[in-house]
């Protein structure tokens, strides 16, 4: 078996003396796979993403990429490429000095696959980058994400401010990248509905805590919405299981997870069953830990 590419074990990060950030977390990665990283505000997404990256260093457990702690480590920072939200660009450089910068810093830099991807984002290579609108300056950014062929890649919020256009560029030229298989690439995204489709595999953060890794097709087979009458789904509307419920007159409909206790239950009665989105099924599930985070 490959090593994998990140292998974090038994992570922990505060941020200050006590704050909240990462708590006890294992979490492996391997080569040529497309993660989604999803999670609520606050949920510990940045402060992981910061630490695989090397901006920020562990305070407990171990992080390795590429086999190296990255924190402070050159040799392993030129694998990785983490493309921020609003990342940070010069505003007085034009287009093309920022892609030449970038290019000194990733040994595998790809100059023709960067021409072709400003071309496909209609961004002349000329203007600066204070003459360029957010959504310029995201494709930008997500232009360096591409070119850098960085073995591991992190797009925070890719299409964050983006127009569908502009959007299906980048998941076009996104697929042509992963084709080959040699590059690791994580998409933390809130809007989960519209990545879905290029994930492998979802890792799930609520409150610091890892809830769910797993595949994406797997999730999406995890949960189902089961209609029927309320009177004869009493029990499974009150049961502890259920993760959602919406009555209307005397239908109920409840939102389970298909190992519950309450699942079985239901299956005793006369119901319609229906999948939920990935959306609806991961909000719902960190739904109650969620309230006890901003009380
Ligand atoms: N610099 C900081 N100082 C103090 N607390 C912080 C700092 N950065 C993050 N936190 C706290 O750490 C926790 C995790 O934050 P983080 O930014 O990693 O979450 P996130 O999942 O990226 O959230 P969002 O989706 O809102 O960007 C939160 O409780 C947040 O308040």
């Amino acid at each position: 078996m490959t090593k994998p590419v990140v292998e974090i074990r038994d992570l922990s990060f505060y941020h200050g003396k006590d704050k909240k950030g990462i708590k006890d977390l294992f979490l492996s990665l391997e080569k040529g796979k497309v993660y989604g990283l999803w999670g609520r505000n606050g949920a510990g997404k940045t402060t992981l993403m910061k630490i695989m990256t090397g901006l920020l260093k562990p305070k407990k457990g171990t992080v390795l990429v590429f086999g190296e702690g990255p924190f402070e480590n050159r040799r392993t920072l030129e694998k990785i490429c983490f493309i921020q939200e609003n990342h940070p660009l010069n505003p007085a450089w034009r287009i093309r000095d920022v892609m030449k910068v970038a290019s000194y810093f990733y040994p595998k830099w790809d100059d023709e696959l960067a021409q072709e991807t400003l071309e496909a984002f209609a961004l002349d290579p000329a203007k600066r980058v204070k003459a360029l609108s957010k959504g310029m300056r995201t494709a930008v950014a997500l232009t360096i994400g591409l070119a850098s062929k960085a073995p591991f890649t992190i797009f925070d919020e890719p299409t964050n401010g983006l127009d569908a256009a502009v959007r299906e560029i980048f998941y076009n030229l996104l697929i042509e990248e992963l084709e080959e298989g040699e590059r690791t690439v994580i998409l933390s995204t809130h809007f989960i509905q519209e990545l879905q489709s290029y994930i492998e595999e979802m890792v799930v953060l609520h409150d610091g805590e890892l809830v769910l890794h797993q595949p994406i097709e797997l999730i999406r087979e995890e949960a189902v919405y089961v209609t029927g009458q309320k009177q004869k789904l009493e029990e499974v509307i009150h049961h502890s299981d259920a993760l959602e419920v919406k009555t209307l007159g005397s239908t109920a409909s409840v939102l389970l997870e298909k190992n519950s206790d309450a699942w079985a239950l239901a299956q005793k009665q006369e119901i319609v069953t229906e999948t939920p989105s990935l959306q609806e099924y991961l909000l719902r599930k960190t739904d109650r830990k969620n309230e006890e985070v901003w009380s």
